[in-house]
């Protein structure tokens, strides 16, 4: 979304720095409404859903009946605006547009968070629902219930959130809205009557659900009257405005010009920024509790996700919503190309840190790479789309390391607790492994991976599962031909590749997602990998023991395919302890030095060769064997 809201804010602010100060004109939410918005008429919502079921395009059609849109192909996904989102054809953002729509004659105020699908951006979701009284829970008509319905169902109820179960995509013909719906019911104890059916691309049934987005969903349950208080549930920067955050009100009302301070510091600060994004921005002169509104206080306003704007009156201890803290599945080193862009790159990080607070962000180094940053991520897919976006949004180029999941160890021995200042900590760079000898016990991340399958390959699913050492928790009919399987799994067997793997195994039927189940003890040492007997930092990974034979033998095989082969000869070794595990070795180009010889003497030829060699051996000991970059990732893909 932000690229293009930038360049939206951008021409606004250009507008306004051109108009006279009196013809700067803004608007109020009643304007907006044309009359004083009320609690009682604003509607908070979100569209919850297993990926690719529809949200973006329902989000487009509700834009199209509120007449923030006109109909028309050119404004397809208009809320999926980073180019990333674009190319990829996913949501990887939450984005908010508030819409007027009149029923019974009476307007309201509908503030719509279209959310991601995928697993790895569910914090996304997590994060809009704390401004939301209700989700539309949308399921394909044809795929049926997937993985993440589950998912996003529990986290509605978790939340006390009204759901309204929606069928998309009736218009196909192979829909079956009644086999769905006995699915909902079977897995939800949802009444089939209370199930709507639309299809969002077709634009049938939208007009029924907004309805039913006013009748069914509460009012925001808030503090009309008393002081000013908002939780904040985005954050971006803005070049010329600094920090602009979206804010559920909770209580009392805003305007341009009162003093606030946020919760986390108690420094006074005045409102300079107020509007409703519509997607774009619609400034506004005053918000009430109840309204999703972009709040910015200037250069040195601050903000981020989680924290409280409040009334410079207002005790600095009420009571916070707690946005429960993000646990980050995977870490990877992030490295300048070259280290005069460090600050660059790291200027970059933070502000894109700003807008994704899903990334955790640590100073780190590496030998080979230089001074950089240690970067936890919610998956694989949210490391891609991070980098991917540095690289569109700030034109940063990074280097990244190979991922590693977090593992904990317990510490034995006063000297060590002393060294790392606690019994257990926790590790994220398998570099900093502790020496074997110092610790007692190894704990590894676990999830609990729920899978929806049709019946004919739970064998094959089952046969993955426990190849990744998976131990299965009791299963579930979702209907007669589909099944819904539970696995406890190691995070590590899961992060890289399980949902590839399971697609191609199910030809793409199974559908798949994951939570949390923290930490448990674990047989784990860490491989290194030396080339030509040096150490690359880069490629250590913590391992299980009962993988270590495979992944060291996969592991030099895969870099042997992948490093291009160099002038020397080039040794791959896994090594674990100092006991090397698995080796490969690359040959070396060996240019043809005795080509130009026509006959001639024997020992001429041997002499050659024998330079040669010796040249070779040179090399090889002051050798810098260049490793490609895509090798730290996709070194570790099965
Ligand atoms: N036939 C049909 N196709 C639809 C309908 N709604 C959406 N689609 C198509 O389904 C695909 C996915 O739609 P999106 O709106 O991107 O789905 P999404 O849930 O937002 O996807 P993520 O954000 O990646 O989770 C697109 O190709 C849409 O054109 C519908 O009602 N009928």
């Amino acid at each position: 979304m932000f690229p293009f809201q930038y360049s939206v804010r951008n021409l606004f602010l250009k507008k306004c720095r051109a108009l006279p100060s009196s013809l700067t004109r803004r608007f109020s939410s009643a304007d907006s409404c044309n009359e004083r918005i009320e609690v009682s008429r604003i509607r908070n919502f979100s569209i919850v859903a297993h990926v690719d079921h529809g949200k973006s395009t329902l989000a487009d059609r509700l834009l199209e009946l509120t007449g923030t849109i006109k109909p028309g192909t050119e404004h397809a996904q208009v809320l999926d605006q980073l180019q990333v989102e674009r190319e990829r054809g996913i949501t990887v953002k939450a984005v908010t547009a508030s819409l007027n729509y009149t029923y019974n004659n009476e307007k309201y105020l509908l503030n719509l968070i279209d959310t991601p699908g995928h697993v790895d951006f569910a914090n996304e979701v997590v994060r809009s629902v704390t401004a939301c009284q209700g989700v539309i829970m949308l399921v394909d008509a044809n795929e049926g219930v997937q993985a993440q319905t589950v998912a996003v169902h529990s986290l509605a109820k978790r939340n006390n959130l009204t759901i309204i179960p929606t069928l998309n995509k009736v218009d196909l013909p192979r829909a079956d809205p009644d086999k769905v719906k006995a699915q909902l019911n079977s897995v939800f104890k949802i009444d089939p009557k209370s199930v709507l059916s639309i299809s969002a691309k077709k634009g049938w049934g939208i007009q029924e659900l907004l309805e039913a987005v006013i009748c069914r969903i509460p009012q925001p349950s808030v503090d009309s009257k008393g002081y000013f208080k908002a939780h904040i549930i985005d954050t971006w920067h803005d070049k010329y405005r600094g920090i602009l955050c979206l804010a559920y009100i909770q209580s009392g009302k805003v305007q341009v010009g009162q003093a606030v301070k946020w919760r986390s510091d108690s420094k006074p600060h005045v409102v300079k920024f107020l509007a409703l994004l519509r997607p774009n921005e619609e400034p506004i002169d005053e918000a009430i509790a109840g309204q999703v509104v972009m709040v910015g206080c200037g250069p040195r306003g601050g903000g981020s996700v989680g924290d409280q704007l409040l009334d410079k009156e207002l005790a600095q201890n009420e009571d916070a919503v707690t946005v429960s803290p993000v646990k980050h599945m995977v870490y990877a080193g992030i490295f300048p190309a070259d280290q005069s862009q460090h600050p660059t790159l790291n200027d970059s990080i933070k502000k894109l840190a700003l807008n994704d607070y899903a990334v955790a962000v640590t100073p780190d180094s590496s030998p080979a790479l230089g001074q950089g940053w240690r970067i936890g991520f919610l998956g694989l897919l949210h490391l891609e789309v991070f980098t991917q976006r540095l690289l569109q949004e700030y034109k940063a180029e990074a280097i990244l390391t190979a991922p590693s999941v977090p593992y904990k160890v317990k510490l034995k021995g006063a000297k060590a607790i002393k060294q790392y200042k606690g019994e257990e900590i926790i590790v994220t760079n398998p570099v900093h492994l502790p020496d074997a000898n110092n610790i007692e016990e190894y704990y590894e991340p676990f999830v609990i991976g729920t899978i929806i399958t049709p019946v004919e390959y739970i064998g094959a699913v089952t046969s993955l599962c426990i190849d990744r050492r998976g131990t299965p928790l009791p299963a579930s009919a979702v209907d007669d031909r589909m099944t819904m399987l539970q696995y406890v799994l190691p995070l590590s067997e899961v992060v890289i590749d399980f949902h590839d793997t399971l697609k191609s195994i199910t030809s793409g039927f199974a559908s798949f997602d994951y939570q949390d189940h923290g930490f448990h003890p674990s047989s784990l040492v860490r491989m290194d990998i030396l080339i030509n007997g040096m150490l690359v930092d880069e490629l250590s990974t913590i391992v299980h023991t009962s993988r270590l034979e495979y992944n060291a033998r996969r592991l030099t095989e895969k870099l042997k395919e992948m490093i291009p082969r160099q002038m020397v000869q080039v040794a791959i070794q896994a090594v674990v302890n100092g006991k090397v595990f698995a080796r490969e070795t690359l040959k070396a180009y060996r240019k043809d030095v005795t080509a130009k010889l026509y006959g001639g003497d024997v020992t001429r030829r041997k002499k050659l060769l024998k330079q040669q060699a010796e040249g070779k051996k040179k090399m090889r000991s002051v050798a810098n064997i260049r490793i490609p970059r895509d090798t730290f990732i996709d070194v570790l893909k099965r």
